[in-house]
Parts: structure tokens; sequence; C-alpha cells
């Protein structure tokens, strides 16, 4: 059993990336005549769970818009790993993105457990979405020295890179 939470701004792709891994853990159904709920912005968070690699993972699928960021530092404690996801075709926000990264990462809570952080450089089937290259320019993540981390290109709606990052994580999280 283990718990993640999985952060980014609005938008960015979290919801859908869970609900891929949710998919691929479920026993497939009998074909649905009605098509599965569209995936809307998250109030709040959401609980999820989903099997991947014998391990149980509990999910925090948290909300990226502004005025429930302030919810994200309440879920510190209990996470064994993070995964923080980018809109790699947003470079306007990148800024943004580089302000709540370093202020999540100096978070007391944070600063004592060393547990690692997988990032997806998301969203990767937009022409002109930046690479993982760019994105640790971007951000600054080469200063990231007290923990494991690493950084994936992935696109949400097509399944790419997805596997690859929650692999390295499950990875990490066995070893600990
Ligand atoms: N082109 C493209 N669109 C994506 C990708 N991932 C997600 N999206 C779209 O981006 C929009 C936002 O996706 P969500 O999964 O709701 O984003 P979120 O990070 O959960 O957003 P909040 O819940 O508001 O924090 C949806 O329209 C998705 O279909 C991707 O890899 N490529
Ligand atoms: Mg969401």
């Amino acid at each position: 059993r283990v718990s993640i939470l999985i952060l980014g701004l609005d938008n960015s792709g979290k919801t859908t990336i869970i609900a891929h891994f949710i998919r691929a853990s479920s026993v497939p159904a009998a074909p649905s005549p009605t098509s599965p709920p569209p995936i809307v912005p998250t109030v709040g968070f959401s609980l999820e769970k989903f099997d991947y690699e014998n391990l149980n993972f509990t999910v925090f699928d948290m909300s990226g818009q502004g005025r429930y960021r302030e919810l994200w530092k309440h879920y510190y404690d209990d996470t064994d790993g993070l995964v923080w996801v980018l809109d790699a075709g947003d470079k306007e926000r990148m800024a943004v993105v580089r302000e709540e990264l370093w202020s999540v990462l100096s978070h007391k809570a944070l600063q004592q457990k060393k547990i690692p952080i997988v990032f997806f450089a998301n969203k990767m089937d937009l022409e002109g979405s930046l690479t993982p290259q760019e994105c640790i320019a971007a951000l600054g993540l080469e200063e990231i020295r007290d923990r494991n981390w690493n950084i994936v290109a992935s696109s949400a709606v097509n399944g790419e890179g997805l596997n690859r990052g929650l692999e390295w994580l499950a990875g990490q999280l066995k070893e600990r």
C-alpha cells in the first residue's frame, strides 16, 4: 500500500493521467453503451485508488486551481511519493509553476521526508510543447539534490510515457 500526491497547475492533466491508470488496472467491463464521463476540473481534491506493479496506490488528485492550492500542504505528511504534472505546452505559466514547485519543496513536512518525485512533461502531443530538458531548465530542477527525481515526457490523451514515469516511481517506492 502506497499513498501518492499528484500536484501541478490546473489544466495540466493530473486527473486524465490518473484516469488512465484506473482504467488500466480495472477488470474490463462489458462494453458500455454510454461513453465514460468526461473529465472535468477537479474541485478541492479527489481520492482515487488503483493497482500498479503489485502496489496498491491511494492517490490524492489535488485541484491545481489557485484557490485550492492551499489544500496541498495538508497531505504532505501521509504521502510516500509525489507526481508533478506539467503542461509542457503552457510556456506562459512556467514561471508560476516554478514558484509553486519551490514553495512546495521547501515546506517543512516535505523537507524532512526525502520522498521521490516524478515529473510528467505532459501534453507532448501538442506541437511546440517543451521537452523534458527545457522543463528542467525552466523550473531549475537541477537544483533538486536532496531527493530522487525524474522527468518523463507524456501524453495523457494517448497514454505515451505514463507507464515509464509510474514504473520509475513504483521502483523508488519498493526500495523504500
Ligand atoms: N493535448 C493534450 N491534452 C491533454 C493531455 N492531458 C490532459 N489534457 C487535457 O487537458 C485538460 C485538463 O485535464 P485535467 O486532467 O482535467 O487537468 P487537471 O490537472 O486535473 O486540472 P485541475 O483538476 O483543474 O487541477 C482536459 O481537457 C484534458 O483532456 C495531453 O497529454 N495532451
Ligand atoms: Mg483534476
